[in-house]
């Protein structure tokens, strides 16, 4: 069976708010597909729709062939879904949360070993601790171990790193990158930009749309300006000063500088620099850099906002 998604034209809002605005998507058997953007971009309610769990306004979609409203017992069955807030019974030992989702998926542990024995052998240790006991890391391996009990074709995690360290967050990665293997289809969803480099092909959403469906490399090409890092003493100032400047295009923070796009072809870099001296700036210094994800994202959501 062929574990394809195809989503046509999905619209849902609740009262006044459109959190889906229209979504078409397909996202083919075996992918590994990242839904990246912040909160509110509409992450959550798509995975809803997609897990049956709630009534679109207009449009469809098809998970293995199965139409989401008509057919969605059968879907029920394909689908594993790992909710962004920790789903799992935080009263219950780690065992028993595992045999409670392989009963209500009328199966044993066991049966299943073949599909989910890398993970389970990380949380085994702890199999007698309560879930909510364990530390972030180990709750997202249980919450995974307990959305693949039933065999999934499709895998959907609802923001499976957030408030997770860096370390378990690149065992999770390696993890999905076994699954995949497997022939499973996975959907991440993540407010992580730096994530989007690890799936195959990204949907960069912003409010109920998608800005950008690309490969990570392919959206990288999509940025065609020259773009500067820009460090100095003061960097609160140093980004009023330059959201000043007439030639700015682009100016956003990036950690400890400032990314910056100008609006002429040929920038005149010495031209900027006594700008930001006349402003009283000290110890500037400006590097030409590559774009990442992020600048692509800010870049498709600054052009969407002029268009709105
Ligand atoms: N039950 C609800 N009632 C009213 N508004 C809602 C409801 N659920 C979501 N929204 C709104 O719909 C929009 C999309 O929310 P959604 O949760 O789908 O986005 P998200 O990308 O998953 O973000 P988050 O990580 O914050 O959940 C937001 O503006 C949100 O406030």
């Amino acid at each position: 069976m062929k574990s394809k998604i195809s989503i046509t034209n999905l619209s849902k809002s609740y009262g006044d708010v459109q959190a889906l605005k229209g979504i078409n998507l397909d996202i083919e058997h075996g992918e590994l597909f990242g839904l990246i953007g912040p909160d509110g971009a509409g992450k959550t309610s798509l995975f809803r729709l997609l897990a049956t769990l709630l009534l679109p306004d207009s449009g469809s979609a098809t998970l293995c062939g199965f139409d989401m409203v008509k057919e969605y017992k059968h879907i029920r069955n394909l689908l594993g879904y790992m909710p962004g807030k920790f789903s799992l019974y935080q009263d219950l030992s780690v065992l028993e949360n595992f045999n409670f989702f392989a009963t209500v998926f009328n199966t044993k542990i066991e049966d299943n070993m073949d599909m989910i024995r890398d993970i389970w052998l990380q949380i085994e240790p702890f199999k007698h601790r309560l879930a909510g006991k364990l530390s972030g890391g180990m709750k997202q391996k249980l919450a995974l171990c307990c959305a693949l009990i039933h065999q999934p074709k499709i895998l959907l995690l609802d923001e499976p790193t957030t408030g997770v360290d860096v370390v378990s967050r690149n065992e999770f990665w390696q993890m999905l990158k076994s699954l995949k293997a497997k022939g499973i289809t996975i959907i991440v969803a993540t407010p992580y930009m730096d994530e989007a480099n690890l799936c195959e092909r990204v949907a960069l959403m912003q409010n109920g749309e998608i800005l950008s469906l690309d490969t990570p490399a392919g959206i990288i090409s999509g940025f065609k300006k020259d773009l500067y890092a820009i460090q100095g003493q003061d960097i609160y100032q140093l980004l009023l000063d330059l959201r000043a400047y007439p030639y700015a295009n682009s100016v956003f923070p990036f950690g400890q500088s400032v990314h910056y796009t100008d609006t002429r072809e040929d920038v005149s870099l010495s031209e900027l620099k006594d700008y930001l001296i006349s402003k009283g700036q000290n110890k500037i210094e400006i590097k030409r850099i590559t774009a990442g994800i992020e600048d692509c994202f800010m870049a498709l959501s600054q052009q969407n906002n002029v268009q709105a």
